[in-house]
């Protein structure tokens, strides 16, 4: 019977988060006992359910007094329903009929130690100690099985210190301010061998060729969307999917609540094999962990744009990030109904035009970007589109078709119809990866067809390199130089913006050149940069926090 944490969180509902777990040095079940509840959200348990289970589950492990039973791991198995368990163990605190175990009833020890008779008879020369949990309404209705080991905490060999919040989050200033915190079991000598922690210095690595600035100070105060404020720069954490959680992926990314801040916990090896973890710390206005649902990720992000929109504004939020980090499910949502923020946004916009006297109507257009090229996603990329500029130096797109919607639902419509046209191509890191920038403009026209506010969604092409293409051939090198390049227009448009510079180099790629529009005047603008949180995308993660946070110190 395998023995490990995995199944205690698997009883608790927990198990998601298992691989936050090991990644956190919490890699056995005797190690949840050390843990407080503020260490909660470092470990990716946020919301209040998840919340209640791990605190449960963390009063039976403490209630087991392992260190005296010189066990340090604790199981369990048959998870199996109350009434089962009732028949086969009937009495409360015995031994089991095999009277190989004991069988205890948490309804009796809650918060506070397992009655002595449990925990000190110590049935274990050879034998193990079974505690049936019969809690009925407790996610713990299952068998919790200890197994003697030959491993021991005590004096010779002390138990790792707790894993706490400070541990993790407090700011080392140098090698000399290590920090440990457990870590997957390597061998047995290794169990209780902490690991150095260091917090990262320099934002050096792959940054699209742009050199580093002095980063800007943790505490600055940022007023997003406030008054002055154009830009704000936001970061979203995807949970691990299905597949990924399969294949043993780590989530190595935490956003602890309340901070605006994403840490990535960074798996390094130094030359002589020692492994450590590098933290890289990022702030931003706003940062969405897992949890957080599009609604909230829109209400903080979209809908002040929205707002600035209908007051005859023009508005334009970008989701950024390498493919498979969540950009389409931020913009469109997952579900076939479409929660993503071009719905929530054209709900409001509608639910305002319904609500006021101006006689508005509302226009949609939708097209791609590809190498440099663009194609109208409503006209099945037949038709292709130039970008030119007037006398008054306005970019128009010529041959753009704009559709006038009046529901919601026939917008939506006209997305999911265009989106199914967008280009697609496989990467090294997503099998379905967007490979072209989606532009969707939403119009607000007067009856005398004069704009009365613009909002641009941009869903730009995953920002993977083109080493990352499995088997690189010259398009797919050509696309990601194309990409690349835009991005890095995009930043330089962005911070000449802010900075209010007399030039602007919008002509340096067509994404800026056909966004030009949204970058002058009284225009708002929000970055919504999605991350993976899988061990294996960490580099990927790293680029898009270091374009995301140059973005935000170029303001
Ligand atoms: N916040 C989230 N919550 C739950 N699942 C998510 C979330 N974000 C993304 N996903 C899931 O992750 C997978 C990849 O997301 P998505 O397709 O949105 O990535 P993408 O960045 O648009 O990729 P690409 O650039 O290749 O189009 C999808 O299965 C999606 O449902």
């Amino acid at each position: 019977m395998t023995v490990c944490l995995y199944n205690c969180l698997s009883a608790a509902g927990l198990q998601r988060h298992y691989s936050r777990f090991t990644l956190m040095g919490v890699y056995r079940a005797a190690h949840l006992s050390t843990l407080s509840m503020e260490d909660y959200p470092l470990l990716g348990v946020c919301s209040m359910e998840d919340r209640a289970r791990l605190f449960q589950l963390v009063q039976l492990v403490k209630s087991l007094d392992l260190r005296s039973l010189r066990n340090d791991d604790i199981g369990i198995y048959n998870k199996c329903d109350y009434e089962e368990d009732n028949e086969l163990f009937p009495s409360n605190n015995s031994f089991s009929p095999d009277g190989k175990a004991v069988v205890c009833d948490l309804r009796q020890s809650k918060n506070s130690k397992l009655n002595e008779r449990s925990c000190s008879c110590d049935p274990l020369n050879g034998q193990s100690i079974q505690l049936h949990v019969t809690r009925e309404s407790s996610v713990l209705n299952s068998h919790i099985r200890l197994v003697p080991k030959s491993e021991t905490f005590n004096k010779l060999n002390p138990a790792p210190a707790a894993v706490t919040s400070e541990s993790l989050i407090n700011k080392p200033s140098a090698q000399k301010d290590r920090k440990t915190i457990f870590r997957k079991k390597k061998s047995p000598a290794d169990v209780t061998k902490p690991t150095p922690i260091y917090e990262a210095k320099t934002t050096a690595g792959y940054n699209y060729g742009l050199p580093l600035s002095p980063p800007q100070a943790a505490n600055k105060k940022v007023d997003i969307h406030g008054e002055g404020q154009r830009i704000s720069v936001c970061v979203r954490k995807r949970p691990l999917t299905l597949a990924e959680c399969k294949r043993g992926e780590v989530d190595v990314v935490t956003t602890p609540s309340g901070e605006c801040m994403a840490v990535v916990h960074e798996s390094k090896e130094a030359v002589d094999l020692t492994e450590y973890i590098l933290q890289h710390r990022y702030h931003f206005d706003q940062v969405f962990g897992e949890e957080s649902s599009n609604e909230e990720v829109y209400l903080k992000t979209a809908y002040p744009l929205v707002q600035h929109m209908l007051s005859g504004g023009k508005a334009t939020c970008f989701a950024y990030g390498q493919t498979g980090a969540g950009k389409t499910h931020t913009m469109l949502g997952s579900s076939p109904a479409g929660t993503g923020l071009y719905a929530l946004a054209v709900r409001d916009i509608f639910a305002h035009l319904s609500a006021t006297s101006a006689s508005l109507l509302v226009y949609v257009s939708f097209f791609e970007i590809y190498c440099g090229q663009l194609y109208d996603l409503l006209e099945h990329r037949k038709r292709r589109l130039f970008a030119r500029e007037d006398g008054k130096k306005v970019v128009h797109i010529s041959g753009l078709r704009d559709i006038r919607v009046d529901s919601v639902s026939s917008l939506l419509e006209v997305i999911s119809q265009g989106t199914a046209e967008r280009t697609q191509g496989t990467s090294g890191v997503n099998p379905l990866s967007s490979r072209s920038h989606a532009l969707l403009q939403i119009q607000l026209r007067n009856l005398n067809h004069q704009i009365a506010g613009r909002i641009w969604f941009v869903d730009l092409a995953g920002s993977e390199r083109a080493s990352d293409a499995k088997e690189p051939n010259k398009q797919s090198r050509m696309e990601g130089a194309e990409i690349n390049q835009s991005l890095l227009a995009l930043k330089e448009c962005i911070r000449s913006l802010d900075k209010e510079e007399s030039h602007t180099p919008f002509r340096q790629s067509k994404l800026t050149q056909v966004l030009k529009d949204s970058f002058v005047g009284d225009s708002k603008t929000c970055m919504i940069a999605n991350i993976s949180p899988g061990h294996s995308a960490t580099e990927h993660t790293l680029n898009t926090l270091r374009y995301a946070d140059r973005v935000k110190e170029l303001r």
